[in-house]
């Protein structure tokens, strides 16, 4: 029976998705032992340093993705919003599985909706996705820088000068947190997500034919068509990790609905369109077209001059 070598980022998100992997495959029947092998990336190791400052979302799967054309594993499984916008060459997504739910939550001290912060309440989150949203939506907030995995935000919350934090719903639920610790879920029109959040990428060698036609039985249509649309916008855009980008899409029966923004990090200026269409990358384009249209290129270019010379 083959082997088949998984490599997996350490943290209890990245080896709890990757088991939840393994397992759905092991219940279809897959004819495989597995094995999961611990990868330790940049983004790990840099943990004190701005996610921006040395690389970008990039950071937790290069590494991975060495080891995948080298080799020394066979797949790996990604958070899918981690995943940048263009794969390596020799390396595809095996598999897109039924995405959780996209959400972001609030949770917060004395179980507060967001709406019932007191004014200037002060929020953790090292996303400017959400930092520009929650500030175009109540610019009374403080926001504060926050970094660590999932268990370690929610320590701080409790143990630092934070009055909440924002966190991916299904992050929380894929490691057994729920309601118990979220205080409110927040509405698309209020945060639009990020690409890929909620669905995971089950990435491998475009030329492993045998694990592929196992992956694509794990492979969900419309929540795949639905990731399309997004990431087809994101790169787009081109905007690196610079200035907040959001993009959201539902697919159902033959229609894709995305909704995309782009905004000023403090959130004054935003630039928010719903398209839809048939054609999950004819819907991203359209929609990076629109707002680049309406100035969110512009924004993008003056954000990037900007940082250049500071
Ligand atoms: N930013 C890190 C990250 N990457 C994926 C998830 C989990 C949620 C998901 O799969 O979208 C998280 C944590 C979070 O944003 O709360």
């Amino acid at each position: 029976m083959r082997n088949i070598v998984v490599g997996s980022r350490r943290s209890k998100l990245a080896l709890t998705q990757t088991k939840w992997v393994i397992n759905e495959l092991k219940q279809l029947g897959a004819p495989f032992t597995f094995e999961v092998k611990e990868i330790v990336t940049k983004g790990d190791r840099v943990l004190d340093i701005t996610l921006s400052k040395v690389g970008g979302k990039g950071l937790f799967v290069k590494e991975i993705e060495h080891e995948l054309l080298a080799g020394g594993i066979d797949m790996a499984v990604h958070s899918m919003k981690d995943m940048p916008a263009v794969l390596p060459e020799g390396l595809v997504i095996g598999a897109v599985p039924r995405r959780e739910d996209a959400r972001d939550v609030l949770v917060s001290k004395g179980n507060r909706m967001l709406s019932d912060l007191p004014p200037g309440s002060v929020i953790g989150t090292s996303s400017l996705r959400r930092s520009a949203q929650l500030l175009a939506y109540r610019p009374d907030l403080t926001i504060k820088w926050i970094r660590g995995n999932i268990d370690t935000r929610l320590a701080k919350l409790e143990s630092e000068e934070y009055d909440a934090i924002v966190l991916a719903a299904a992050g929380l639920a894929r490691m057994g947190w729920g309601d118990d610790v979220i205080s409110d879920y927040l509405p698309f029109d209020v945060c639009v997500p990020a690409v890929g959040q909620g669905a995971l990428a089950v990435e491998c060698r475009e030329d492993d034919d045998e694990l592929r036609q196992w992956l694509s039985r794990l492979n969900d249509e419309q929540t795949e068509r639905a990731v399309r649309a997004e990431r087809t916008f994101l790169q787009q855009m081109e905007g690196g990790c610079q200035v907040p980008i959001a993009g959201y899409a539902e697919a159902d029966g033959g229609m894709v609905r995305l909704t995309a923004l782009v905004a000023s990090p403090d959130g004054k200026e935003k630039y928010k369109e719903m398209v839809t269409g048939a054609d999950p990358e004819a819907v991203g384009r359209q929609a990076a077209a629109i707002l680049s249209e309406q100035g969110a290129k512009a924004l993008i270019e003056r954000v990037k001059q900007e940082l250049s010379q500071s």
